[in-house]
């Protein structure tokens, strides 16, 4: 299977050359040629099946042709080494936890799996010293930094927005040391993207560091993200559900949205996909509107969704033929203010004793706007309310326990180097530190 970029003045390339590289030459994200679409005795099959033989099924669909077989297998094994479970909330109304993998967030999947297969792309090709660039709002960070932990031959530069993650998100990736240097920028999450963005498209830059993305931009970071869409349909299809499912995702860089319409395209019957932003609400306008205008994102309670221009906004495009109402029509738009987000936190915690963080809580909002009578919805928590400790005991008003992973990240001495949001001190930075 090839890949064509999103920008279509790029040749096309083949996985290993796609997730080496990160972004195309020509500044477009990757897509596959062809997106397979599973045979009807897949979803039958799977109501059996638990997350790592679901994954494994549909990587081999996705990656098959360009990895060997028991290669591709190990590395769905290695990497979904926690569950990912579907718990009932309410009546029709369900939660996909991704949060019990090792940094508590959903990144975990994705990270996870992209760190084995790079690492053995790169072994085949016998390449040295490969650099690993990733801007994160928050969740990204950490979980590309903990999965690329001690891999050899891998170095990982983490660019964050000073002051715009949470305490323990910080704490995550920048008490790690070894292989990964955290790069703490005087700028917001978008200025962190667009500098990893002008790197990969400086010639001597490349040449000498060999530079990859670990965001969402890479394939092999977003693709796996679908697997979890197959699993919550097994699981609800399991109770019996299997019909008019809706599914509310939280939503930043929209690799995760993106993720769950390639499954969708790949055949899981999903009715409808709901993507719920906070003030940060470019794509809310653009599905009212039709206009995508991209702007300097704001701080908020959700603060891993804080982007103002999402990467992956292109692929919906591309996904969709550019067509704006293709795209309305299976998508439905909400967006929530920081009040609306912190009062449904309280509420919901108050009236089912369910905890939600401020992100599964912009979803869950989106879910109860959007579902009709008939439906049932699962909306993602897409990361552990610990991680948010602060902003959620204010909604709570009581104390919330920080699981062990967690609390270890805050006991160690953190790291950082700060440097402005312009790229020539990035550039500068980079090669001292390589
Ligand atoms: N929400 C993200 C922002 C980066 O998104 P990605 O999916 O492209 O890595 C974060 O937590 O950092």
């Amino acid at each position: 299977m090839n890949y064509y970029s999103t920008n279509q003045s790029a040749p096309a390339a083949t996985l290993q050359e796609a997730v080496v590289k990160g972004l195309a030459p020509d500044r477009g994200l990757y897509m596959p040629e062809e997106i397979p679409l599973l045979p009807a005795g897949f979803f039958s099959e799977i109501v059996h099946s638990g997350v790592t033989d679901i994954a494994r099924s549909v990587a081999r669909a996705l990656f098959g042709d360009d990895i060997p077989h028991d290669e591709l297998a190990r590395i769905v094994t290695d990497a979904l080494n926690f569950e990912i479970p579907l718990v009932r909330v309410e009546e029709g109304l369900y939660a996909l936890e991704l949060f019990h993998g090792p940094t508590f967030a959903f990144k975990d999947v994705g990270a996870r799996f992209m760190a084995r297969m790079l690492s053995y792309f790169v072994q085949q090709q016998g390449q040295e010293g490969v650099t690993v660039l990733v801007a994160t709002s928050g969740d990204t960070g950490s979980a590309v930094a903990n999965g690329f932990l001690g891999v050899e031959g891998i170095r990982v530069f983490v660019l964050y927005p000073s002051g715009k993650v949470s305490d323990i998100q910080e704490a995550q990736f920048t008490t790690l040391g070894r292989n990964i240097v955290a790069v703490e920028i005087d700028g917001t999450f978008d200025d962190c993207q667009a500098l990893v963005k002008s790197a990969f498209m400086d010639e001597e830059l490349n040449r000498q560091l060999n530079l990859t993305s670990a965001n969402s931009i890479n394939v092999a970071r977003f693709l796996p993200q679908s697997f979890y869409y197959f699993h919550a349909f097994a699981q609800l299809a399991r109770l019996g559900i299997s019909r008019e499912v809706i599914i509310s995702v939280p939503s930043g860089n929209l690799g995760n949205l993106t993720a769950g319409l390639f499954a969708k395209r790949m055949g899981l019957p999903i009715k409808r996909f709901i993507a719920a932003n906070n003030r940060n609400d470019v794509f809310w306008e653009y599905l009212q509107s039709g206009r995508y205008l991209p702007r300097p994102s704001v701080q908020t309670i959700a603060n891993a969704m804080d982007v103002g221009s999402p990467s992956n906004f292109d692929r919906i495009l591309d996904l969709y033929s550019y067509s704006h109402e293709a795209i309305s029509s299976d998508i439905s738009g909400y967006r929530f203010s920081d009040g609306e987000i912190e009062s449904v936190i309280k509420r919901v915690h108050k009236e089912s004793g369910y905890l939600l963080d401020p992100h599964g809580a912009c979803a869950y909002l989106a879910l109860k706007e959007s579902k009709r009578a008939g439906e049932t919805g699962i909306f993602l928590a897409t990361a552990h309310p610990a991680k948010f400790k602060e902003s959620v005991e204010r909604c709570i008003g009581e104390e919330i326990e920080i699981p062990e992973g967690l609390a270890t990240f805050m006991k160690k001495n953190r790291e950082t180097i700060q440097l402005p949001s312009d790229f020539g001190s990035f550039r500068k930075a980079l090669i001292n530190l390589s």
